[in-house]
């Protein structure tokens, strides 16, 4: 049976961070504040995951409170996601997530952060969607205060 998940994640852009986004970093003026890596590409992805099996969110797997993460990559978190899957005889399906983000370009290093999210979920790439929009310079996504991104996955769940 297919089940789908969604994820949502948002982090405050700030300056003396680097910008970690799919396991890239990109070159920026700022980076996301967080507890970890702050990937928010991934963090939403993994949400969507956790979703789709029915399990709890990544906050509750990975604590903000447990040095253990404190500026951990978060393929970490997405590793353990796909195992959380596997545990149950699962198999994802698809990813698909749209990153906004005002600024930079996120085209030019799609193609990396597929590799990385394929790999980190032991997925081949084509079944990894990316995308970037902007915030058309609206609200506090639009004035660079921060970055956000929304994810669905479907996974494929025996009975
Ligand atoms: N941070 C971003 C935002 C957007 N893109 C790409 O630019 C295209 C135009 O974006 P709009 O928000 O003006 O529609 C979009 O289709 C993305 O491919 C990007 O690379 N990085
Ligand atoms: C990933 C965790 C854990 O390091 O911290 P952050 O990097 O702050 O990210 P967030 O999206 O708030 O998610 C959950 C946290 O528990």
């Amino acid at each position: 049976m297919v089940h789908v998940g969604i994820g949502y994640d948002v982090h405050q852009l700030v300056e003396g961070r680097k910008l970690i986004l799919g396991g890239v970093e990109i070159p920026h003026t700022k980076g996301l504040e967080g507890h970890s890596d702050a990937d928010v590409l991934m963090h939403a992805i993994c949400d969507a995951i956790l979703g789709a099996i029915g399990e709890v969110d990544i906050g509750h797997f990975f604590p903000n409170t447990d040095p253990r993460w404190r500026g951990a990559p978060s393929n970490v978190f997405l590793n353990e996601a796909a195992r959380q899957v596997r545990l149950r005889g699962a198999r994802i399906i698809n990813i698909d997530a749209t990153l906004i983000a005002q600024q930079p370009k996120i085209f030019p290093h799609i193609g990396q952060m597929k590799v990385n999210i394929g790999a980190a979920l032991e997925m081949t790439v084509h079944k990894v969607g990316i995308k970037a929009t902007t915030n058309e310079h609206m609200g506090f996504l639009g004035r660079e205060e921060g970055m956000a991104a929304m994810a669905v996955a479907s996974v494929d769940l025996p009975e």
